[in-house]
Order: C-alpha cells, then sequence, then structure tokens
C-alpha cells in the first residue's frame, strides 16, 4: 500500500463568526512528506481539523488512495488527559489503538505491537510507567507510538518535535524516514525550519490561505522568512533572526 493523494480545493472555514481559513487551493502529493508552517494562529491545525473531518469546511477536501482506504493517524499537539489517571503507558495506548474493550487486557499481537512501537520512539523502558508522570518530551513521544499502531498510510502531525530533546529528534527524523521509505504520505505541521529543510519534500506557507508552496529548499528563503514570521517589527527582528539561524547555513 503507497500513501494517498490529499487535495484541497476552495477550502474555508469559518469558527465562531471568525474566517480562519480562506479558498485554500493546495494538494499534498502520494508518498510525500508534506511540511505546512505559518505563524501562530495562521490557520494550520484548523486545516488538518477539517481535513479529519473535525471542523465543518466549504470547499473541497478529498483523500484519494491508490485502492481501498488504507489506515489513517493523527498525532495531535498535545494531550489533554487527568494527570491522576492511574493507567500505565501499556494500558492507555491499548485503550487508544486497540479494538477491544479497556477492561480487558490486550490481546499477545495488540501488546506486541505495543511493544515495537514504544522502542520505535525510545520508550520502551517507560512503558510501565503512569502516563500522569511522564515528561512533555516523553508524553509526546507516546502520541507519536500511538499513530504507529497500525503502521499508517497516511500520517497527519502538529507539531510532533516541539518537546524533543536531541535522541527525540534523532528517532523522529527515523521513523519520517521510514513511513517515507514504505511510501506513507505524512502532512506535517512545524515550527522548525531547519528540520522542515532537512526532512521535507515539499513546504505549504499558511496564513489564511496558501501564501507560498513548492520545495523546502527554493521556498524558505531569507526574505520569504521575514515576512511570514513578522507580526509587529520588533519580534519580527528577533523572530527572524532566531528562524534564519535555525534554518542553518544552506540559506
Ligand atoms: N472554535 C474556534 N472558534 C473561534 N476561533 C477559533 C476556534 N478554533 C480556532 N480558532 C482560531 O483560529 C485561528 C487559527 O488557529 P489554529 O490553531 O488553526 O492556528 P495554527 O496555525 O495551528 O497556530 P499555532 O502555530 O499557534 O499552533 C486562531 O486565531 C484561533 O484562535
Amino acid at each position: 500500500m503507497t500513501g494517498p493523494r490529499v487535495s484541497f480545493l476552495g477550502a474555508g472555514l469559518t469558527l465562531g463568526g471568525a474566517e480562519i481559513l480562506r479558498g485554500v487551493d493546495l494538494e499534498i502529493a502520494a508518498g510525500y512528506v508534506h511540511a505546512i508552517v505559518g505563524p501562530n494562529g495562521g490557520g494550520k491545525s484548523s486545516l488538518v481539523r477539517a481535513l479529519l473531518g473535525q471542523a465543518p469546511h466549504s470547499g473541497e477536501i478529498a483523500i484519494d488512495w491508490p485502492g481501498a482506504p488504507g489506515v489513517t493517524a493523527y498525532v495531535p499537539q498535545a494531550l489533554d488527559f487527568d494527570r491522576g489517571l492511574p493507567m500505565t503507558v501499556t494500558d492507555a495506548l491499548a485503550a487508544m489503538t486497540a479494538r477491544r474493550p479497556a477492561f480487558l487486557r490486550p490481546a499477545a499481537r495488540d501488546r506486541d505491537a505495543i511493544v515495537s512501537a514504544l522502542a520505535r520512539v525510545g520508550m520502551a523502558e517507560k512503558a510501565g510507567r503512569l502516563v500522569g508522570a511522564l515528561s512533555g518530551g516523553e508524553r509526546q513521544r507516546a502520541l507519536m507510538a500511538q499513530a504507529l499502531i497500525p503502521e499508517p498510510d497516511l500520517l497527519v502531525l502538529d507539531e510532533p518535535m516541539a518537546a524533543l530533546d536531541e535522541a527525540g529528534v534523532a528517532a523522529f527524523e527515523t521513523l519520517i524516514a521510514e513511513l517515507k521509505a514504505r511510501g506513507a504520505t505524512v502532512l506535517w505541521i512545524e515550527h522548525d525550519l531547519a528540520a522542515v529543510r532537512r526532512l521535507a519534500d515539499r513546504v505549504t506557507g499558511l496564513n489564511r490561505s496558501v501564501l507560498f508552496d513548492g520545495p523546502p529548499a527554493a521556498e524558505l528563503t531569507p526574505e520569504r522568512l521575514l515576512t511570514l514570521f513578522s507580526h509587529h517589527p520588533a519580534a519580527a527582528a528577533r523572530t527572524s533572526v532566531a528562524a534564519l539561524r535555525r534554518a542553518g547555513s544552506g540559506l
């Protein structure tokens, strides 16, 4: 199975009287790692929520599978849960991924899949830890692990690296390479422009509508970064310098 092609045609979204997205035309090619970048509040998370059917949109959003529909997985920006929940990481993953009632022990096959997914995100030793005791980066790794069960054909990631340390970033990069080698389509919201330059096949700038779209090396120019993240002059100067530093020497 290879991943699907995803297309947005004149997509719009209005929430509580506010226009969040307008006339979004965008194509995510099958098997591509496609990054979405843009300023805070630009509508990136809303775009993926619309794609996942969680927000009412206008226009057209289509997922074209090469054959029968495959597996779609989503890694949200953060996980809201009760910190006092007496549940281990393994139990939480079982509840999120298994098709059995949560009060039954996970089937052996499901347990194997959980062990393997946790190992892929470097969390093998944390399998028995209570979810409420996880650090921010560990929670993010656990969220990534749930998206690997079963192996996804379309993976939607909302800032998956925000809390990751260096080892976490390395594990994430390996995973993306593995998914890409399998032909999965990855739609990836990211603020780390250097990572986008390293890993993405294509990048789209979004601020309510599409600002630019193309290969990262061609699109993430210094001028582009200046305008993309400039809200007011002093913040713009700070942000652009930081963004340029992060984007690395290739610029
Ligand atoms: N239910 C809602 N009602 C009204 N406005 C909303 C609602 N949900 C989101 N918004 C607004 O839509 C805008 C876009 O939000 P969204 O989370 O999609 O942005 P984003 O590009 O993902 O931002 P960030 O980079 O900060 O994560 C924001 O101004 C937000 O306040």
